[in-house]
C-alpha cells in the first residue's frame, strides 16, 4: 500500500482509557506512513453522521453502540467491522466465553487443554447446595457472571473454604482453582498473528497451606499489576517467571487459530495456566476482547500489517465483483445483464463486512 494515491480510513471508538494505552503517536504514524488514517469517532455524534470509514474498530458496550453499528453497517455495506457485536457478546459472560474452548479440536499428541470445572450459582441458596459443590473443591475463584470490563467484573475472590462464600454476591462463576507455578500465559491474538507472553499470576495453594488460610481472599486484575507492585509484594517475591517455559508456540496458535474461527473475532487474547499436576495440560481460564495491545513489544507493526490486511482484501473482493460482472456482461445483454451485475455486488457487499458474511470472515483467516 506504501506511496500509492488511495488512502484508507479507519474510525475508531473506544473508551478513553483504551485509547489512551492505544492510539499512541508511533501507531498513529506507522499507519498513516503506510496509507492508513486512523480516525477517532466522536461518540456524541451519531455514526452513520461520520465518516466515510472504510473500517470501524471499536470496544465500547451497550445496545445504542451496537444499534449505531447495524446503521452504520446498513448504509455502507462495504465497510469492514471489526469485529461484530454479537461475536463479542459472547465474551461478555464467563460461562459462555469458555463453551466455545470445549467445543475446539485440535490434533496434538503431546499436549492436552481444557477449562478448570466450573458451575454458575444465581443465588445465594445455591452456594451451599451441597448438589452444586459434588463436582468441585476448594479452593475455587469465584467470579462475577458478566464480563463487561466495568471494574466490577474484574474483582474476584479465592475461597479456600465454606466460611469464605458467605460474602460472595451471585450471579457468579465459582471455578475450581488450579495451582500452575503462579505463572500465566497471554496470548494475543491480532488476526493471523499469534503472540504468547507471561504474567505473574496467584502463588500455588498447597494442601497444607489450604488447612491454614481462613475465608476467602479478595483480589482484582493481578496480572494487570504494575511490575513495581508486584516486586515490593511479598506475595509475588517467590515466583520467578524468567524460569518458567513457555508453552509450544506452534500449540498456542493452533487453539488461537481454533477460536478465531469459532468466535469469529479478529482481536483477543485468552489467558492460559499449566497445571502443575501434568506439566502438558493447559487450561484456558479467561478470554478478553480487545485486550491491552500496547503491552506487546512491536505493537504497532503488527497492528498496522492487521488493518493492511484487512483493507487490501476489502479491496481485492471489490476487484474481484467487478470482474466477475464485466464476465457476465459479455455473455449476456439489456436488463439481464444489469439484473445480475447488481445481484453480484449486492451478494459481495454483504461478504465483505467482518461482522456480516461468511466470505470475508474466511478469508481473514490464515
Ligand atoms: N481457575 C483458575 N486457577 C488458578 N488461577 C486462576 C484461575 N482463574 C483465574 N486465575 C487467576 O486470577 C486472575 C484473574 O482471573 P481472570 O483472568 O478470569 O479475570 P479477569 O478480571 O477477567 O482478567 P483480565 O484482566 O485478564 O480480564 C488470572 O489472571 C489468574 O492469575
Ligand atoms: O488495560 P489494558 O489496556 O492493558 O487492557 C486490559 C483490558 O482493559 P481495557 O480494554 O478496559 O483498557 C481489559 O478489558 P476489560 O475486560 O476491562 O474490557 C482486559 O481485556 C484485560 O485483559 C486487558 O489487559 P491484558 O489482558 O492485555 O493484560
Ligand atoms: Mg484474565
Ligand atoms: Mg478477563
Amino acid at each position: 500500500m506504501a506511496g500509492e494515491e488511495r488512502r484508507f480510513k479507519i474510525g475508531y471508538a473506544l473508551l478513553p482509557k483504551k485509547e489512551n494505552s492505544f492510539i499512541r503517536e508511533s501507531l498513529v504514524n506507522l499507519a498513516k506512513s503506510r496509507g492508513v488514517d486512523l480516525v477517532k469517532i466522536d461518540r456524541e455524534r451519531p455514526l452513520v453522521d461520520q465518516g466515510p470509514f472504510d473500517s470501524v474498530l471499536h470496544k465500547l458496550y451497550g445496545e445504542d453502540w451496537k444499534r449505531q453499528l447495524e446503521g452504520f453497517r446498513s448504509q455502507n455495506p462495504n465497510a469492514v467491522i471489526v469485529d461484530s457485536p454479537d461475536a463479542i457478546e459472547r465474551l461478555h459472560n464467563r460461562i459462555s466465553m469458555l463453551q466455545v474452548v470445549s467445543e475446539l479440536k485440535i490434533q496434538n499428541q503431546s499436549e492436552t487443554f481444557g477449562i478448570p470445572k466450573q458451575i454458575v450459582i444465581y443465588d445465594q441458596e445455591t452456594l451451599f447446595d451441597n448438589q452444586a459443590w459434588e463436582l468441585l473443591k476448594f479452593p475455587v475463584i469465584a467470579k462475577p457472571l458478566v464480563a463487561d470490563g466495568s471494574a466490577k467484573s474484574h474483582k474476584m475472590t479465592l475461597v479456600f473454604n465454606r466460611d469464605g462464600l458467605s460474602k460472595l454476591k451471585p450471579p457468579i462463576v465459582l471455578q475450581e482453582f488450579v495451582n500452575h507455578g503462579g505463572v500465566i500465559f497471554k496470548v494475543y491474538v491480532v488476526g493471523d498473528y499469534v503472540r504468547c507472553v507471561k504474567r505473574k499470576s496467584l502463588p500455588d495453594v498447597s494442601e497444607e497451606k489450604l488447612k491454614t488460610l481462613e475465608g476467602s481472599l479478595r483480589f482484582s486484575q493481578v496480572s494487570n499489576l504494575p511490575t513495581q507492585e508486584k516486586n515490593d509484594d511479598q506475595y509475588y517475591k517467590m515466583m520467578h517467571l524468567e524460569d518458567t517455559e513457555l508453552p509450544p508456540q506452534s500449540f498456542m496458535t493452533d487453539i488461537a487459530k481454533g477460536l478465531r474461527k469459532a468466535m469469529k473475532l479478529n482481536l483477543f487474547n485468552f489467558d492460559v495456566i499449566r497445571d502443575t499436576r501434568f506439566g502438558n495440560r493447559y487450561l484456558i481460564i479467561d478470554i478478553n476482547y480487545f485486550p491491552g495491545y500496547a503491552k506487546m513489544p512491536g505493537y504497532e507493526m503488527v497492528l498496522t500489517d492487521f488493518f493492511c490486511d484487512i483493507l487490501s482484501m476489502k479491496e481485492r473482493e471489490k476487484g474481484l465483483v467487478e470482474e466477475r460482472c464485466q464476465k457476465k456482461m459479455a455473455g449476456t445483454d439489456g436488463r439481464l445483464l444489469l439484473n445480475s451485475c447488481e445481484e453480484e455486488v449486492r451478494k459481495t457487499e454483504t461478504n465483505s463486512c467482518c461482522s456480516g458474511g461468511e466470505e470475508m470472515e474466511n478469508s481473514i483467516q490464515v
